[in-house]
């Protein structure tokens, strides 16, 4: 980890102008700060590619010059987290908003105060110092909808952004692959966050929840017969000049998959049901965790369309491939979640951070959250860490949940009769009914937090009603009032939903 004090930081100044240059080196030389100019943008740009890395950069931008948003863009695309300033010759917000909406961090305009200059340039450098010594940049995590961000430090995630920031200029299909869990909706939401099509409608649309009739529907409308009759709208029309992702596209049966195709070809399509044309603009994004060559092979996935959407791919790597990340997602989702359940946060121990760093995570990020979720729940109060000293192998990562190679989780009541099991075997055993025990209590606390209204416990947990009422179900859970149902665990055997007092939840 680089340890950088403020006093050492490096400032790049690109500008011909002595007015620009001037202050900017004055205000570096009284704070200690390296300087280093350039009068030429496009040269400037070769510097940094060639492995120029200053802290902050100052991009002067000549007068009427649209070269400048440009220069901003290469340097973007060469050193996504590098901070830059603009420096515009007169206040020009749609300018300003512009060149904040391609990355720059700030948009000054002349003529520079020297005072404000100075306290711009001490806050975006003690940042960036901040930065170095946690290993991220505010380029790194990118909220992407009121709830979810896109963090990406490693090398493999800070190209992988580049390439989503590129590509979210361009109107074009992306084909999003990854294994499950991997961040595929998370790299969708990011496209369209930093897309101009930001400001409507995104939605997702799971291709293999949906029997195909239901999905075509759910996609491309129907017409409603009956007392309501008339033309029901889909979900491409809902997501009117935003964007659609399509989950599991392998999973489409092939019929849709053509009217898909002649979608994207003629931005229009039938309304099912009808003779009508529904002119549509909505970007389409599809992802899938299956294995394309395979899924083309099996006639899972239309040759055709494979082409049309893989134009421009984007592969989301696996977690094992970025472990490097592990401590800053770890307290990422401990926040998240705390915050959510209303609880204080955990912090982790340099004995988990490990473990975690000898799992495989096949089940990636959202492998990683339910294990936060578990940790935050019930602590090391169940769970406690000893050396392994067999030092296994991790053998089959890709597939298996191995042993860590120094630490094993292992739940201090149930060691004992565990005694005897293989130590995969056991410690998979043992995460599971650790498992299970966090998401029982997280399910009691949202019970007892909404006083046992379950839908509000459904959307507080954020499972599906129906998914809950199984839980409450399968851990044979009872609300105070679950004496008045026969059958005794609280919940009726049809239109399970209704409370004890008669409301429904
Ligand atoms: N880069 C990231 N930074 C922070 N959180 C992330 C990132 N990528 C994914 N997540 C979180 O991890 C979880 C799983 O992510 P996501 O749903 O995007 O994965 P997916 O590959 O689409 O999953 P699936 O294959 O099951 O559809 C989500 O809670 C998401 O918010």
């Amino acid at each position: 980890m680089t340890q950088k004090s403020i006093e050492t930081a490096r400032l790049f100044v690109v500008s011909h102008d002595s007015a620009v240059l001037r202050p900017i080196w004055l205000i570096g030389e009284s704070n200690d700060w390296q300087f280093e100019s350039s009068s030429n943008a496009w040269e400037a740009i070769e510097r940094v590619q060639s492995g120029v890395t200053p802290d902050l950069l100052l991009l002067d931008l000549p007068p009427e010059d649209d070269d400048g948003l440009h220069i901003l863009r290469w340097l973007r695309r060469l050193r996504p987290a590098l901070p830059i300033i603009l420096i515009g010759h007169q206040p020009d917000l749609g300018r300003k908003q512009e060149a904040i909406r391609m990355g720059a961090r700030d948009y000054l305009a002349r003529p520079l105060d020297e005072r404000h200059l100075e306290a711009v340039i001490g806050q975006y450098l003690s940042q960036a110092c901040e930065v170095s010594e946690a290993e991220i940049s505010s380029d790194d995590v990118e909220q992407v909808n009121e709830e979810n961000f896109f963090i990406g430090v490693s090398p493999i995630m800070r190209r992988l952004r580049a390439q989503a920031v590129l590509l979210a200029e361009a109107n074009v299909p992306v084909l999003i692959l990854g294994e499950s869990g991997s961040g595929k909706e998370t790299t969708a939401r990011l496209l369209h966050k930093l897309s101009v099509r930001s400001g409507f409608e995104f939605a997702k649309v799971n291709c293999a929840a949906l029997p195909s009739d239901l999905l075509e529907r759910e996609l491309f409308g129907y017409r409603r017969d009956g007392a309501a009759a008339g033309a029901k709208s889909g979900k491409l029309e809902h997501c009117a000049r935003g964007t659609i992702l399509l989950d599991e596209i392998t999973e489409m049966s092939m019929d849709l998959q053509a009217n898909l195709l002649q979608t994207l070809q003629n931005k229009r399509f039938v309304r099912p049901g009808t003779s009508n044309f529904v002119e549509v603009d909505v970007r389409i994004l599809a992802a899938s965790s299956t294995n394309m060559e395979q899924a083309l092979s099996e006639n899972r996935l239309r040759e055709d369309l494979y082409y049309r959407l893989s134009a421009y791919t984007i592969h989301v790597p696996p977690l094992r491939q970025r472990k490097e990340e592990l401590p800053l997602l770890s307290r990422h989702f401990m926040h998240q979640l705390a915050k959510h359940y209303g609880l204080s946060p955990r912090s982790f121990s340099p004995a988990i951070i490990e473990a975690c760093r000898s799992y495989s995570w096949p089940g990636n990020l959202r492998e990683l959250e339910n294990f936060v979720k578990r940790y935050l729940m019930v602590g090391d109060r169940e769970l406690t860490f000893e050396k392994n000293h067999s030092d296994a192998n991790e053998v089959n990562q890709n597939i298996s949940f191995s042993a860590p190679r120094r630490l094993k989780l292992v739940p201090a009541a149930i060691t004992p009769s565990r005694s005897a099991a293989t130590a995969s075997d056991s410690l998979k055993s043992l995460v599971e009914s650790v498992k299970l025990e966090a998401e029982r209590n997280a399910i009691a606390a949202a019970l007892e937090k909404t006083g046992w209204n379950r839908k509000a416990a459904a959307r507080l947990l954020k499972v599906s009603y129906r998914t809950l009422l199984y839980k409450i179900e399968h851990y044979q859970m009872r609300s105070p009032d679950a004496s008045v149902f026969p059958g005794g665990n609280g919940l009726r055997s049809k239109g399970a939903g209704f409370r004890g007092n008669g409301q429904t939840d």
